[in-house]
């Protein structure tokens, strides 16, 4: 890629920087292990999030998704400790929580909003979560209270975020229950009395609820047949058609193809390529080889998987973490590579020359 293409990539994302709902700055989370160990599961992530916009976060298994979410929540366990900083606008901190005068409502360079990283528990609890920023758990059983009903459990939270009078209730918790496409006859169920695939319904129903700007969705098409993986995505589309913004955390390629606008991939808990969808799966393709790879493993691509395994979070490499698995890598691959014009690699695909450039 020539300097031009490249100073300007970097100017769009400054751009979309000043018109975010949500910037995330180096953010890095650390989980400290016995023995003086550490687990670095998220480093240096960076991104912006812009109203009406939906960002799909892939990667496989274990590479520090869920840890960026919750941390954004802050709901990181006691041995955890975040850097960085995780912008959310004014547009999105109610007025209640600047009046409110809480640490975390801040200014910066006049645009008020707050730092979700800094923010306090009580502002967290009280402003945050369910009002600003709207989450669909990745173990929906573990978040439903086993002992209410479905039912309940959405009235309750009806009640709670929406000020709804207690005659309109029913109904706005059935409407809930059905843009999840959550059967209505199965409401006066108890979180034990339902599979895998009702569960993440009725959490994602729930996640709803508050029309939360920023809404978090953790797996949510998981346990679902293909069927009601398109109505989840495409509920959850039409909610970033609304003007919300929509991160979305998801293995399935498929799904995130039918809901994102750009897709940012990580590795070994960092963010290596930041790319819009359409030119990511139907276009040129991404542009770093991992990212390649995940899309080539699809079976209705190659079905090649990539060779070799993920390195320990806990034992990470000095360069690029993905060389060892890597096509491309050559000894310029053992300095990790920056982030320049959205892709962190050494030698991406799409350069001027690059044989493989589709
Ligand atoms: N409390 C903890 N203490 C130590 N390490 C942890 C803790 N919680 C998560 N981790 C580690 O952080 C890394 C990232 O985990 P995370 O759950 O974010 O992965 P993920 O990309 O969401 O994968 P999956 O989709 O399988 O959940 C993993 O290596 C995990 O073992």
């Amino acid at each position: 890629m020539n300097e031009r293409i490249a100073h300007a990539l970097d100017a769009v994302t400054a751009e979309r920087a000043t018109t975010a709902l949500l910037s995330v700055r180096d953010l890095s989370v650390r989980f400290r292990l016995r023995g003086g160990r550490g687990v670095a599961a998220v480093s240096d992530a960076s991104f912006d999030l812009a109203p009406g916009e939906c960002l799909a976060l892939v990667g496989e298994s274990g590479c520090g998704k869920s840890v960026l979410a919750s941390a954004l929540l802050g709901l990181l366990p006691a041995n955890a400790e975040a850097r960085g900083t995780a912008w959310l606008a004014a547009s999105a901190a109610s007025a209640d929580a600047a009046d409110a005068g809480h640490s975390a409502v801040l200014r910066a360079g006049g645009r008020p909003g707050l730092d979700l990283l800094a923010a306090d528990e009580r502002t967290l609890a009280r402003t945050v979560r369910g009002r600003l920023v709207g989450l669909v758990p990745q173990s929906p059983a573990a978040h439903l209270t086993p002992v209410r009903t479905v039912r309940s459990q959405l009235e309750e939270t009806v009640r709670e975020l929406t000020g709804t009078p207690r005659r309109e209730r029913r109904a706005a918790a059935e409407a809930a229950a059905e843009r999840a496409a959550f059967p209505a006859g199965h409401l006066d169920r108890y979180p034990h009395e339902l599979s895998g695939g009702l569960a993440q319904r009725a959490a994602t129903a729930l996640a709803l609820i508050g029309d939360a700007p920023l809404l978090l969705a953790d797996e949510p098409t998981t346990g679902l047949d293909r069927e009601l993986v398109d109505r989840t995505a495409d509920e959850l589309r039409r909610h970033t058609d609304t003007g919300k913004a929509l991160l979305l955390i998801t293995h399935d390629l498929a799904a995130a193809r039918r809901v994102a606008d750009r897709v940012a991939v990580m590795y070994a808990g960092r963010i290596v390529e930041t790319a819009p969808a359409a030119r990511f799966f139907d276009g040129s393709g991404p542009r770093h080889p991992y990212a390649r790879g995940l899309l080539d493993a699809l079976p209705e691509r190659e079905f090649t998987p990539i060779p070799g395994l993920p390195p320990e979070l806990s034992n990470l490499p000095e360069g690029c973490a993905f060389a060892p698995r890597c096509p491309r890598a050559t000894a310029a691959c053992a300095v990790r590579p920056d982030i320049r014009a959205q892709v962190a690699c050494h030698h991406p695909h799409g350069e001027p020359g690059d044989a493989d450039r589709a």
